[in-house]
C-alpha cells in the first residue's frame, strides 16, 4: 500500500457528500479526480470552483480535477471513494470495473441497503468487483456534508476487514477537524449508517406531528435497539452500535435540521404525500428506499423491527402517521432487558 501522503485518489460522485470529501482532501493537499454524473456539475466546478447544484457557497480547492469521464477518475488510483446514492452504486461500480487497478482500495461513503439483494454498499462493491473484495471498506459516521465543508469538527469511523486497510484510510482521511477511528466491523458500521435513515424518517414524523421531545428520545432509543438487533443477527459487533456510526449518526440524523431523511419524515407528519415530497427534492433521502430493504430483510430473517416496519407502512401502505404512533405505543408490553445481549 502506498504511504498516505502520496496516495492517488479518485472520488466517484459529486453530490453534496462527494464534493465535501473532495474539498476536504483537496485542502489537505491531495491532487484528486472527482467524477460528476451531471455535465452542469462538472461545468460549475471547472468554471467557478463551486458545486452550485449540490454544495453551493463552498469554494473548492484547485487540487480537485472534475470530470464526467468515469474511467479517467477511477483508473490508476490507489484509493477510489464511491459516494453515489445506494440505488445506483451497482451500475456505477460495474462501469468502473475495466479501469480499476488490481490493488486499488475501494471505499463506500454511501449509506443504504440494496432493495433487491439486501446487500450493504461494500457487499455490492465486492459482488460487482470480486477481485477487489479484500480491499473494500467503508467510511461512515455523523457527518453532514455542509458542516464538513465549513471545516467544523467531525468524527467518523473507517472500517475494513483488514486492520491495515482501515489504518491506511485513517491516515488519508484524518485532518485536524476530521478525526477518524478505525473499526473492523464493516457490517455493523454500514447497518448503523443505513438504518438510522429509516429511524430519522420516523423521528421527522414525530416532529411533524408535534409529539414532543419525550417521543423523540424514545424513538432514538428504541430505534437503536432495532438496529442492534438486526446487526447482531447479521454478525455485527454489538459495540459498534454504541459508536460513531451507530448511536452517533442516529442521534445526529434524528435531531439535526440539516437531515434530508428527517425533513422527509417531518413533511409526512405535516400531511404531505411522499410523491409530493420526493418530486420537490433534488437530493437523495436514502431512508425512503432503505425502509423497503429493511422491511423485507427483517421479515426474511425474522428480526423484530416495529419502528422500521411502521415507517415502511406509512411510506408504502398508506398507514396514517398518527395511527402508526398509536400502534407502536399499544404493542404488547415487554421488558427492556429482553434486548440486552
Ligand atoms: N450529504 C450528506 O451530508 C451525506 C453525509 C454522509 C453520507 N451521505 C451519503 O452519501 C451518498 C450520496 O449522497 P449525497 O448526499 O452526496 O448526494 P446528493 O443528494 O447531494 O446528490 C445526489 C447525487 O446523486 C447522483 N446521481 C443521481 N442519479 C444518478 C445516476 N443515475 N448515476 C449516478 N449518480 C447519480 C447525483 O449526481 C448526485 O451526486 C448517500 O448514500 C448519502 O446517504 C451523505
Ligand atoms: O441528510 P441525511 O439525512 O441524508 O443525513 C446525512 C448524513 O448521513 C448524516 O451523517
Amino acid at each position: 500500500m502506498n504511504d498516505a501522503e502520496n496516495v492517488k485518489i479518485g472520488i466517484v460522485g459529486a453530490g453534496s457528500w462527494g464534493t465535501a470529501i473532495a474539498g476536504m482532501l483537496g485542502e489537505k493537499g491531495y491532487k484528486l479526480d472527482l467524477w460528476a454524473w451531471e455535465p452542469e456539475v462538472c461545468a460549475s466546478i471547472t468554471e467557478k470552483r463551486e458545486n452550485d447544484l449540490f454544495l453551493p457557497g463552498v469554494r473548492l480547492s484547485e487540487n480537485i480535477r472534475v470530470s464526467n469521464d468515469l474511467d479517467s477518475v477511477t483508473g490508476g488510483k490507489d484509493l477510489v471513494v464511491f459516494v453515489v446514492p445506494s440505488h445506483v452504486m451497482r451500475e456505477v461500480a460495474a462501469r468502473a470495473a475495466q479501469s480499476l487497478a488490481a490493488d486499488t482500495v475501494l471505499v463506500s461513503a454511501a449509506k443504504g441497503i440494496e432493495n433487491k439483494t439486501h446487500l450493504t454498499m461494500t457487499g455490492v462493491l465486492a459482488e460487482v468487483l470480486p477481485e477487489h473484495k479484500d480491499r473494500v471498506a467503508v467510511v461512515s459516521g455523523p457527518s453532514f456534508a455542509a458542516e464538513v465543508a465549513r471545516g467544523l469538527p467531525t468524527v467518523v469511523a473507517a472500517a475494513a476487514p483488514d486492520p491495515e486497510v482501515a489504518a491506511f484510510l485513517q491516515q488519508v482521511f484524518s485532518t485536524p477537524f476530521f478525526r477518524v477511528y478505525t473499526n473492523t466491523d464493516v457490517m455493523g458500521v454500514q447497518l448503523g449508517g443505513a438504518v438510522k435513515n429509516v429511524i430519522a424518517i420516523a423521528s421527522g414524523i414525530v416532529d411533524g406531528l408535534e409529539l414532543g421531545l419525550n417521543s423523540r428520545a424514545a424513538l432514538i432509543t428504541r430505534g437503536l435497539t432495532e438496529i442492534r438487533r438486526l446487526g447482531l443477527k447479521l454478525g455485527a459487533n454489538a459495540h459498534t452500535f454504541a459508536g460513531l456510526s451507530g448511536v452517533g449518526d442516529l442521534v445526529l440524523t434524528c435531531t439535526g435540521a440539516l437531515s434530508r431523511n428527517h425533513t422527509v419524515g417531518k413533511m409526512i407528519g405535516q400531511g404531505k404525500s411522499l410523491d409530493e415530497i420526493l418530486s420537490s427534492m433534488s437530493m437523495v433521502a436514502e431512508g425512503v428506499r432503505t425502509a423497503r430493504s429493511v422491511y423485507n430483510l427483517s421479515n426474511k430473517i425474522n428480526v423484530e423491527m416495529p419502528i422500521a416496519h411502521s415507517v415502511y407502512q406509512v411510506l408504502y401502505e398508506s398507514l396514517k402517521p398518527g395511527e402508526a404512533v398509536y400502534q407502536l405505543m399499544t404493542r404488547t408490553l415487554k421488558s427492556e432487558l429482553e434486548d440486552v445481549e
